[in-house]
């Protein structure tokens, strides 16, 4: 295991080319602390070179996938927190948001899959960061998003409006504006239908499994076609991500490790048959 942040109620480490971004904060219900908002700012300080030292320890460490989960029972995140925010003078919190929503940022503008774990609701800034990862899986049916902000009189600040907006078309900018003015929860089944969540799982066993499975795959693809394929969400123009797409299978196309995965394929049927 390789550790970037080894808080006591909030961690970053690798294992088996795997991150694991944790959030273990039962008193709070896993809120988001200033000390932990001060980390985030941190390690997604983009440095001269525009990476961050997130970026630059998954890159160093042949990240596959990055997954954010909670380890406290029921629930994902409070949100922000209001303890902090209550008490916490304005010097200390003026770079609060603006801190955690650069660590969302990185989640899904990196070029390594990101995925939330969601056994539990989200409340305020906590949607806002299960929204942040490219992907959201559920064990269970308790993942609702609760989108609370307006309860404390404030907007959403972590990027999650955009985001909403990003993830489902059809949710308008008016309509996520309207969904957070009203204090509006998208419950499970909202969120199924939204293709907010993009699989469910029964239990954790079920979840480990498949996160394992898609890591296997990762590391069996060839490093170089996988990294030619993460850089396409840079592309913005439909135009230029069609010429991409051509360029990047030329290059490939019945290349020395596309001939032998296809002479690997019929040996392993000619074996099997015998
Ligand atoms: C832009 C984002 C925005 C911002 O940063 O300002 C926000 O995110 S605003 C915050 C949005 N969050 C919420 O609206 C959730 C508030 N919390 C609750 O509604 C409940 O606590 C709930 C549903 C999360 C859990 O309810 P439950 O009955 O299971 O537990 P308790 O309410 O008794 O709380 C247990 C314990 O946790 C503390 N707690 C809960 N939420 C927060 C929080 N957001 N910040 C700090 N502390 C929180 C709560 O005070 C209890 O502690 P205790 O010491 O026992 O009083």
């Amino acid at each position: 295991m390789i550790k970037l942040v080894d808080g006591e109620d909030f961690t970053i480490h690798i294992l088996n080319n795997i991150c694991f971004v944790t959030f273990s904060s039962p008193s709070t219900r896993n809120a988001i602390s200033l000390r932990m908002s001060a980390v985030m700012q941190e390690i997604s300080w983009k440095s001269e070179n525009n990476i961050s030292i997130f970026e630059k320890f998954l890159k160093e460490n042949n990240c596959f996938l990055i997954i954010v989960q909670s380890t406290v029972r029921g629930i994902f995140s409070s949100g922000g927190n209001l303890s902090d925010l209550k008490n916490g003078s304005k010097e200390l919190c003026q770079n609060y948001a603006s801190s955690i929503k650069a660590f969302c940022e990185i989640l899904h503008s990196c070029s390594i899959p990101s995925v939330t774990l969601l056994a539990g609701p989200a409340y305020g800034g906590g949607a806002e960061l299960a929204l942040a990862t490219d992907f959201r899986w559920s064990i269970g049916k308790k993942s609702d998003l609760h989108f609370t902000q307006m309860r404390f009189g404030i907007p959403a600040g972590w990027g999650g409006m955009q985001r909403l907006s990003e993830l489902c078309p059809q949710l308008s900018p008016k309509k996520v504006s309207a969904i957070i003015v009203a204090k509006m929860s998208l419950l499970y089944d909202q969120l199924i239908r939204l293709n907010l969540i993009d699989r469910s799982f029964l239990n954790i066993k079920s979840c480990i499994k498949a996160l394992n499975e898609w890591r296997d795959e990762i590391e069996l693809s060839p490093s170089d076609v996988r990294y030619d394929l993460m850089q396409r969400h840079k592309i913005n123009d439909a135009y230029q991500l069609q010429e991409y797409d051509i360029k990047i299978f030329d290059k490939y196309f019945l290349n020395l490790e596309h001939k032998n995965r296809i002479d690997n394929f019929f040996a392993k049927r000619n074996k099997n048959a015998e």
